[in-house]
């Protein structure tokens, strides 16, 4: 059986079915149709304001999408975020009043707890031996006990993995996580999330506004774009995935896509440009 037979007969993870995402009178996303089978890393990436976090949130949940269906398991996605996806912003948010294993547990504790977000006795052990176990997988075991702001950006972004695992989600969703982070950090951070996701066989959503990275780490990569676009009526039409490209370990993004993708940025541009004047 050759992979792509395997890709057949295999339930996707998700399947996303003619869906439309508008708000009022703006059509941000036209017309997707794509399947995704677990273990899957996607790259989405895609000029600024074409609709790549609008995707994401659809995928977490926290936004429903205005026609179409998302499935997950072949079931519609569950309408709120739960644990079978974690999600990583770029902008880092952990509470500043707690260290960073108390900021890992609070995840797992307000799974178990949603009220009180406060477990006791042998299921906080629990926990913690969890979140302990978490912070080693990013290499934080040392930093513990460290408050964020004790915290470099790269491992801050690191706590902030280590919180979206806790909950051992199936599927990772990553919002441009390394976006501030300094070029050296980046790689780090490239290489624990290559290993995160073969390691415990996750299925990976993540943005990015680099492209090289997008094609180094991911194994499909989602170029959205608007493929009509009306001068006179710029929110007329959605974007759309125009290149769904399946990569293998060597493979590296073809020139042409990269081309394509700088001249649509500047044909977008001069658009706005003329509508603006
Ligand atoms: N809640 C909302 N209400 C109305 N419009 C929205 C809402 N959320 C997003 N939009 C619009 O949808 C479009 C897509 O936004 P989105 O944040 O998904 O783009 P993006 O590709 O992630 O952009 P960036 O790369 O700059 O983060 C934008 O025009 C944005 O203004």
């Amino acid at each position: 059986m050759n992979d792509s037979s395997v890709e057949k007969t295999t339930q996707p993870i998700i399947e996303i079915k003619q869906v439309w995402k508008e708000y009022g009178d703006h059509i941000v996303l036209e017309k997707l149709n794509l399947n995704v089978q677990a273990g899957e890393f996607v790259s989405i990436v895609g000029a600024s304001g074409c609709g790549k976090t609008t995707l994401l949130n659809m995928l977490l949940g926290t936004e429903s999408q205005s026609r179409g269906e998302i499935l997950l398991d072949g079931e519609p996605m569950p309408t709120e975020p739960n644990a079978t996806r974690g999600i990583v912003f770029q902008k880092y948010s952990a509470f500043p009043h707690l260290n960073a294993l108390e900021n890992v547990m609070l995840g797992a504790e307000f799974a178990d707890a949603p009220l009180l977000g406060k477990v006791f006795g042998t299921p906080r052990k629990k926990i913690k031996e969890q979140a302990l176990e978490m912070l080693t997988a990013v290499g934080l075991a040392d930093a513990a006990m460290r408050y964020p702001n004790e915290l470099s950006g790269g491992m801050q972004q690191r706590l902030a993995i280590a919180q979206a695992l806790i909950k051992e989600p199936r599927i990772l969703l990553l919002d441009e996580p390394f976006g501030a982070l300094d070029p050296g950090i980046r790689k780090d951070m490239h290489k624990l999330v290559s290993e995160l996701w073969q390691k415990r066989g996750l299925t990976i959503f993540m943005i990015t506004h680099d492209l090289s990275e997008g094609f180094s780490l991911g194994s499909r990569v989602w170029v959205l774009d608007k493929p009509r676009i009306d001068p006179q009526q710029p929110e007329r039409y959605g974007a759309q995935i125009v290149y769904d490209i399946a990569l293998n370990a060597t493979q590296a993004m073809p020139s042409s896509i990269q081309t394509l993708i700088e001249k649509q940025a500047t044909a977008k541009s001069a658009v706005q440009e003329n509508t603006h004047e």
